[in-house]
């Protein structure tokens, strides 16, 4: 898989270089390019923003750095298009079936905007002939969308295949479509079995596994039922057995 960003800050994306996907990226299952907006600014002062028509608060960015910079990257490989991806509060909720539908891209283009955002006549040229996609990853505001793609960088290259040291991880994820889509992961626990008098339940020690699994999905339900109620209420009945419903 291929990702660029462009970006005022490109620097934000060190984190990039570490952990999992560093790893990815020295094993060639990640290609990052990263590209500094500034670079298609061709005044003085490389201004990348200004006043927004309409009046009102802060600045806009403008269209013509953004318009140069994903033309160079569009340039890279003529014979492919990547999906663009906007970070913005406006957007729709990222979520682990997008990072799924992700992931099985060859190509992402992610634009994180700072001030108020991008002139929307950039995003309206592009949305003519590419996929474009405004997506939030929470219902809140960040300083800019770079931390945004920071969260759907990690979220969508951890599922490349791998690039987790066991691909079963990512099914069992939270919110992963099929078992434990809508549903949290229940508790999780590792050596030693007693810790300051907090003992490790009995049942992960007794290597049954079907009691195992009916424990691990009774606490999914019981944390999802306390942390995210209205998630139980989005579940598939069909997926709930009897000893579900007792819960
Ligand atoms: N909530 C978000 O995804 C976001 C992106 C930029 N600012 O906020």
């Amino acid at each position: 898989m291929r990702i660029d960003i462009i970006s005022i800050f490109p620097e934000y994306f060190a984190p990039l270089d570490v952990s999992l996907i560093g790893k990815a990226r020295e094993r060639g299952i990640l290609d990052v390019h990263l590209h500094q907006l500034r670079d298609w600014a061709h005044d003085v002062h490389r201004t990348v923003d200004d006043t927004p028509y309409g009046g009102g608060p802060g600045m806009v960015m403008k269209p013509e750095p953004w318009g140069e910079a994903i033309d160079a990257v569009l340039a890279a490989d003529q014979d492919a298009r990547p999906r663009i991806i906007v970070p913005t509060p406006s957007g729709v909720p990222f979520t682990q079936r997008l990072a799924m539908e992700y992931v099985a891209e060859p190509w992402l283009l992610f634009t994180p905007a700072r001030y108020e955002g991008i002139d929307s006549r950039v995003m309206a040229e592009y949305g003519s002939r590419l996929c474009v996609d405004e997506v939030s990853i929470g219902d809140y505001v960040l300083a800019g969308g770079e931390a945004a793609v920071l969260v759907m960088v990690e979220a969508v290259g951890r599922l490349l295949p791998g690039v987790l040291g066991n691909a079963r991880s990512a099914v069992d994820d939270s919110f992963a479509p099929g078992e434990m889509e809508n549903l949290l992961e229940g508790p999780v626990y590792t050596k030693p079995p007693e810790w300051r008098g907090h003992e490790v339940p009995e049942i992960l020690l007794s290597g049954h596994h079907g009691k195992i699994a009916r424990w691990r999905r009774d606490e999914a339900l019981r944390r999802t039922a306390r942390n995210r109620a209205e998630l139980l209420a989005a579940l598939d009945p069909a997926t709930l057995d009897k000893h579900d419903r007792r819960l």
